[in-house]
């Protein structure tokens, strides 16, 4: 059970989920490729059943990025159900980054005035990153930046080629120092996971959060230990953990009797059950870790305006 924190007790590790949203053929699957490299794999051909997809996770000594896809915000024309939108732009507040990838070479258009509105409700910090550099004059790069900054007070903005690889190493050490202090989500040699993965730790942690109220920081963890189909049944077995920080917030999540415990796992088995289209048998543990958290995401926690940071 703790073997996905074993490597990150030490202090200043840092990890955290990025968001890369923009126009289709703006460059996200370059710049993935090359942040990742070729081991990255397309993940789920299910059409959009789940709400995030981890697309490809970059761990290096001192940090993890997880990088995750926001479907529903790439496709404005599309008629999108209030859910969707709900569920994206609900991504979105929950990230601790937005990467904004516009292309350099082409002008600012619907799409992206329909992304610029729909951030204009989260306090996540966004960079703004202007992508093909390469296939333009330098001198034209500086307006499109400034037509940009008018509409979003962006936390950075890095000019790259995703091809070429330009400036991708300044992206990623600026990502580095926006992440708040964290585990070691996935183990170091995982470039990729199944989406499930993730939904299911957020379906619990969702149960959490509504069942304990203002008692429970945002920030607590869930950890999908294992997802394994049980022999001779077609019920699917589901170990997780809850990361809290204090010995008192494992008292509340625990509940009295585990009462609460429990009521977390009945509810978000029903969500689980209807997201794997299977039975499930969930089992919930709660580990104490401490501060895991640093100080950037407490300061957002209390509100801090992180666009000024
Ligand atoms: N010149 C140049 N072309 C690039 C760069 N990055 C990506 N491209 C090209 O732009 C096209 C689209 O790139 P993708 O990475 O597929 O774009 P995407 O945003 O993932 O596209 P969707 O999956 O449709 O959203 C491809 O032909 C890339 O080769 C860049 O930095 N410079």
């Amino acid at each position: 059970m703790d073997k996905l924190f074993q490597d990150t007790q030490e202090k200043g590790y840092k990890s955290g989920f990025i968001s890369i949203i923009g126009r289709p053929n703006v460059g996200k699957s370059t710049f993935l490729n090359r942040v990742i490299g070729q081991k990255i794999a397309i993940m789920s051909d299910k059409p959009q059943t789940t709400r995030n997809k981890v697309q490809g996770v970059l761990t290096q000594n001192d940090s993890q990025m997880i990088f995750i896809d926001t479907p529903g915000i790439h496709k404005p024309k599309h008629k999108l159900g209030d859910f969707m939108m709900k569920v994206a732009t609900n991504t979105l507040k929950e990230v601790d980054l937005i990467l904004f990838m516009i292309n350099a070479t082409e002008g600012y258009g619907r799409g992206d005035e329909f992304i610029i509105e729909k951030l204009q409700t989260v306090k996540t910090p966004v960079f703004l990153v202007v992508n093909k550099i390469d296939a333009m004059h330098p001198d034209e790069l500086l307006p499109i930046i400034e037509k940009y900054q008018q509409l979003y007070p962006f936390a950075a903005v890095v000019p790259i080629s995703a091809l070429e690889g330009n400036n991708v190493d300044t992206l990623l050490e600026q990502i580095k120092e926006h992440l708040p202090e964290g585990p070691q989500f996935y183990p170091a040699d995982q470039v990729t996971d199944h989406p499930e993965r993730f939904i299911i730790s957020e379906l619990v942690r969702e149960k959490v959060l509504h069942l304990t109220r203002e008692e429970i920081p945002h920030s607590v963890a869930v950890v999908i230990d294992s997802i394994k189909k049980m022999d001779n049944s077609d019920t699917i077995n589901v170990m997780a953990t809850i990361v809290v920080e204090r010995d008192s917030q494992k008292g509340i999540v625990i509940g009295k009797q585990g009462k609460m415990l429990k009521e977390v796992g009945s509810r978000a088995r029903v969500d689980i059950e209807n997201l794997l289209g299977s039975k499930v048998f969930l089992e919930l543990w709660v580990k104490v870790q401490k501060d895991w958290r640093n100080k950037a995401s407490q300061l957002r926690d209390y509100g801090f305006n992180e666009s000024e940071y």
